[in-house]
């Protein structure tokens, strides 16, 4: 029974952003209609941070651009039918980038919930010009002036969708220091963002390794690769738990969105000219749901703001509306999961502490005592992709146990390779790669005999067309990649 009428909600509001260059809090504010508020605060490492005209404004754009994504996380609690922008308004790009983010983003969230919501998410766009002055203030709620907010005078913030704006905004980044690439790469515990530190440092770019959170295992990661690093602390309004238990709409949020948002803004307070990220090619791809006679009736990708076409808005958005050099780009796009498991088998400096288990971070809850679970998607995934390419016992001692010997796996696998059942709703790669995984095990003296190596080999394969299970095709890198052009030169040669 629920407490919460999502119904009775009418509008969603955003309500104001603040940013204190002294203590480096930024606080977003939304709500429901004019009652239940939320208040979102991070906290950037560094203060105080001496911000001029040009930096306090790419900043404050770079605030704006995040109140708005990460919006999204109280905005699902009810999907009311209007959003309200308070003060100044977007312009039509801002709106644009907004209703794909949060319509895709919030797919699995809609289709898990039965709701529909392509078209009906309502981002309202000013006309260029429409009245000004409200510059991100102190939050409602707080005494004025409680919290001094970066920027320039009111009225000098171009709006973020100002068409003109791109002309506006100069080169910042390089005016401000040396000429070096710097890059501020998101760390997220798991083999990914550790294949591109790596590949990063062996093309000599000088980097930041930076997470969101307070996970003690990207902690460990970040230490060990030996690098500088930069945590930002973000706190969620407690609100929305409350929202949660009393019945709201839950589910999943595109959190690599507001991830991305983030380390935008922390790039432009301690002068990165980059923002790295490490999703692959396959995230680009969805879960396609089947119906009863087998057509594909619907794609729903939890990982979207993984996938390229995200990438490729997000980072031609910032250049246009934040700082016209600052690059954001995901360093492994151009590579399959099985591509990046190859590369991260080349070496075991982070054997021991990385985990791509997504039961390490959770906000709420209980830590769990062991790195890998190994009993959901992503331990079976992340198992099965790195078993072509690594000695069976060095697996094994990474993850403690043989997941492809426990025939009580079975369907989970299954699943993996999208057999009789849809990709699970993980972070996990292309069907075609647990497929061509599986068949290279097949073929290898070390595997063939587990349980559930031999069931594919006796059960599965005979179903499957044999050209479709070679891994050599899925290791090949494709085009579409946002990689600085003279990096992608480096960086293809040592993948
Ligand atoms: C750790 C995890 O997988 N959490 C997902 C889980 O949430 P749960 O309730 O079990 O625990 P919490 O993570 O503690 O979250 C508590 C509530 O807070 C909401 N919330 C959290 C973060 C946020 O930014 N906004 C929020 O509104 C959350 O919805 C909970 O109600 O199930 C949720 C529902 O399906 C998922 O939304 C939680 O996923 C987290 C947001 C999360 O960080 N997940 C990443 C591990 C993840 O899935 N990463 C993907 C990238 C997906 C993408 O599109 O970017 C990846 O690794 O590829
Ligand atoms: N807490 C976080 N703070 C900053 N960036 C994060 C955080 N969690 C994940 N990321 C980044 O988001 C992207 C997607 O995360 P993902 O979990 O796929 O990567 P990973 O942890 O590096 O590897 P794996 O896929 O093995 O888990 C990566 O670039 C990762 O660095």
């Amino acid at each position: 029974m629920s407490d919460f009428d999502r119904a009775a909600v009418r509008a969603f509001r955003f309500v104001d952003c603040a940013f204190a260059p002294e203590s480096g809090e930024a606080r977003l504010v939304y709500a429901f209609d004019h009652t239940d508020e939320f208040v979102e605060s991070l906290r950037f490492p560094g203060a105080p941070f001496v911000l001029d005209g040009e930096r306090a404004a790419a900043v404050a754009r770079a605030l704006r651009l995040l109140h708005l994504i990460a919006g999204v996380s109280y905005y699902k609690a009810a999907v009311p039918p209007e959003i309200v922008i308070e003060g100044e308004g977007i312009g039509a790009d801002t709106a644009a980038l907004l209703q794909s983010v949060y319509e895709n983003g919030l797919g699995e969230f809609a289709y898990r919930n039965g709701l529909s919501l392509r078209g009906r998410i309502p981002f309202p766009s000013a006309p260029v010009g429409a009245p000004a002055g409200a510059m991100p203030s102190a939050p409602v709620g707080a005494p004025s002036g409680a919290m001094p907010s970066v920027g320039a005078p009111s009225g000098a913030m171009p709006s973020p969708g100002d068409p003109e704006e791109a002309s506006r905004l100069k080169p910042l980044l390089q005016q401000q220091r040396q000429p070096q690439e710097r890059a501020l790469v998101a760390i997220g515990g798991g083999k990914d963002s550790l294949v591109s530190i790596e590949a990063l440092r062996a093309a000599g770019v000088e980097q930041t390794v930076a997470w969101i959170g307070s996970s003690p295992l990207i902690a460990a990661c970040a230490a060990r690769t030996g690098l500088p690093t930069l945590n930002v602390q973000r706190t969620l309004s407690p609100r929305l738990f409350e929202l949660n238990r009393a019945g709201a709409l839950n589910g999943h949020i595109p959190v690599t969105a507001i991830n991305s948002a983030i380390l935008v803004l922390a790039a432009l307070l301690t002068g990165h000219d980059q923002v790295v990220f490490s999703n692959e090619r396959s995230a680009s791809y969805g879960s396609r749901i089947v119906d009863a006679d087998g057509h594909v009736t619907d794609e729903v990708n939890h990982q979207w703001s993984k996938g390229w076409d995200f990438e490729r808005d997000f980072a031609a958005h910032v250049r246009r509306h934040v700082a016209a050099d600052l690059r954001y780009y995901s360093l492994l796009r151009p590579y399959s999961e099985l591509a990046v498991a190859r590369q991260f088998a080349k070496q075991d400096r982070y054997d021991a502490h990385f985990s791509s288990c997504n039961r390490n971070f959770h906000i709420l809850g209980e830590r769990p005592t062991q790195r890998w679970c190994g009993e959901c998607p992503k331990c079976r995934f992340v198992f099965l992709a790195l078993a072509p390419f690594m000695p069976k016992p060095r697996l094994m001692a990474i993850f403690g146990r043989n997941l492809l010997d426990e025939p009580d796996q079975a369907g989970g696998f299954d699943a993996l390779m999208e057999f009789r059942d849809h990709k699970p709703f993980e972070c996990v790669g292309e069907g075609i790669e647990a497929r061509a995984a599986m068949a290279a095990l097949a073929a290898s003296p070390a595997w063939s005999e587990d349980a559930l190596v031999r069931r594919f080999r006796d059960e599965i394969a005979p179903l499957l067309e044999v050209a479709d299970l070679s891994i050599a095709p899925l290791l090949q890198a494709s085009d579409d990649h946002g990689i600085p052009d003279g990096l992608w030169g480096r960086l293809r040669a040592n993948f």
